[in-house]
């Protein structure tokens, strides 16, 4: 049985990047490793919708905090069984995000905690309810936002798909994300929590994973 590892962090943080460069070098030292993202853009409808919503669709579901987070939890939930899948035949699972998305982007919405209603909430739904697998260890990509920013917008330069959406163009609710997953990284919600620096070496960081695995 693999063990599960989810990325966290804002929008333009280096998440992908990171993730490609620590599988590669996981991969290359002999390890069954195996990599999902969510939102499953473009391989499920739940996800599909929600980057709708995100850029103005389907009337007023983005207003909805609850809604919005209802739309991603049952974009993972589809994902349950192939996870499953995943850990029973890989040492390692990386997810370019996972449910702590959902708590941190929700909380900020509503201006709660780490430890408010509507983390419980994305807890009981995904875990509980959903019955998606709890992580073996969540990393937090600590980026400043302005960093964050400054990358997301480059990289809606270089490509027109990634264009910024509701989330990303509002900086306020950026930097109150970016408190709520620290919080939620103090507090090992869920699980235990790593938090990772701009500057993380991916190499360094896989010969960690490795042995921890
Ligand atoms: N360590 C880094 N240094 C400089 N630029 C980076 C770094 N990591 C990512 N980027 C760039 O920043 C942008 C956002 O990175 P990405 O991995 O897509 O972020 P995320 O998945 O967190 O939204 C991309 O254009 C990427 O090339
Ligand atoms: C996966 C997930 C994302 N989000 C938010 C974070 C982002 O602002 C937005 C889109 O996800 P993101 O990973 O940033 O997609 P993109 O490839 O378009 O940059 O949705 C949630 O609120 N809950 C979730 O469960």
């Amino acid at each position: 049985m693999g063990i599960l590892i989810a990325l966290e962090g804002l929008d333009g943080a280096g998440k992908r990047t990171l993730v490609d460069k620590v599988v590669a070098a996981l991969t290359a030292s002999g390890l069954r490793v195996a990599v999902g993202a969510f939102p499953r853009y473009g391989e499920s409808l739940h996800a599909d919708v929600a980057a709708e919503a995100l850029k103005g669709g389907h009337g007023d579901l983005a207003d909805s905090v609850y809604g919005m987070g209802l739309v991603f939890a049952l974009d993972r939930g589809g994902y349950a069984d192939e996870l499953r899948k995943l850990l029973s035949d890989n040492d390692i699972v990386i997810l370019d995000r996972y449910l702590a998305s959902n708590a941190a982007y929700g909380a900020a919405r509503l201006r709660q905690h780490a430890d408010g209603e509507y983390t419980q909430w994305v807890r009981e739904l995904e875990l509980g309810r959903l019955g998606l697998p709890a992580p073996d260890l969540q990393m937090l990509l600590d980026v400043p936002v302005e960093l964050a920013r400054e990358r997301a917008k480059a990289r809606e330069a270089q490509d027109a798909t990634r264009e910024l959406d509701a989330y990303e163009r509002d900086g306020d609710l950026q930097s109150r994300t970016g408190e709520v997953y620290r919080e939620l990284a103090s507090t090992n919600w869920v699980s235990r929590w790593r938090v990772l620096s701009p500057d993380v070496d991916p190499a360094a960081l896989a010969a960690d994973l490795a042995e921890w695995k």
